[in-house]
């Protein structure tokens, strides 16, 4: 199957830190977890990935990406116009752009909140906002960062049966995540990084059950900062 990205020999440096991923295929309908302890480079591999840093070596190809960083910015506007406004930046009418953008709404749950202003949502319903206004300019990948941190688990659990739906549509979905179990129940296969260098990249069940390598089996057990 042909992947929905790819990246070959990737190197990024920035002060101090460089992120040095040799090869990673992401295909449609995948869930793949970046995990790795906080400043192992998760987010810094997102933005690689999304095109939005430049590597210093190597490529990154695939088809439209989009990413969604862990606070994405909202509009003062509408629930509606928030979640319409992506489809209106790619030129689609506003009658049009509302109409399916209030479709949109009703499957992530916030078709009561519509007429609301975005900025008081709470924040599980802002990230099934910024979730509902990414779907609607259907990306082949979504490049997610941490998107429930600091989500109670009801709203955790209807993030991730969006994410589930997102890869059961055929997208590719990277999700750079700190939940152990959450990486768990979503994902296919994980890369775990360390210091800006992969330490694994495996299936999930692997991953979790027989880690290769002696520091991924202390990160897994907490003793790895
Ligand atoms: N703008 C920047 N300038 C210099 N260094 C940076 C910049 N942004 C990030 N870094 C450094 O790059 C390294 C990787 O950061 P990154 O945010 O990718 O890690 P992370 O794994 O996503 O961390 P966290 O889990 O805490 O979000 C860190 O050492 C960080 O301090």
């Amino acid at each position: 199957m042909r992947p929905v990205l790819r990246a070959e020999g990737l190197r990024h440096r920035r002060g101090g830190f460089a992120l040095e991923v040799g090869s990673l295929e992401v295909h449609p309908g995948e869930v793949l977890a970046v995990l790795g302890p906080s400043g192992s480079g998760k987010t810094t591999l997102l933005r690689l990935l999304a095109d939005l840093l430049p590597p210093e070596e190597g490529r990154v190809e695939g088809g439209f990406r989009v990413y969604l960083p862990q606070s994405p910015p909202l509009l003062r506007r509408s629930v509606l116009e928030n979640a319409a406004f992506g489809l209106r930046l790619h030129g689609v009418p506003k009658g049009e752009a509302h109409r399916r953008a209030k479709a949109m709404l009703e499957r992530v749950g916030l078709g009561p909140r519509a007429h609301q202003a975005a900025h008081t949502l709470s924040g599980g319903e802002a990230v099934r906002l910024a979730l509902a206004r990414t779907l609607l300019v259907d990306p082949e990948v979504l490049l997610l960062d941490e998107p429930t941190a600091s989500l109670d688990p009801s709203h955790v659990a209807r993030v991730e049966d969006l994410l589930r739906e997102a890869a059961r549509e055929g997208r590719g979905v990277v999700l750079a995540t700190h939940d152990l179990f959450q990486a768990r129940r979503l994902a296919g296969r994980v890369l775990f990084l360390l210091q800006g260098q992969v330490v694994e990249l495996a299936d999930a069940p692997s991953f979790f059950q027989r880690p290769k390598d002696p520091r991924s089996r202390a990160f897994l057990e907490g003793r790895l900062f």
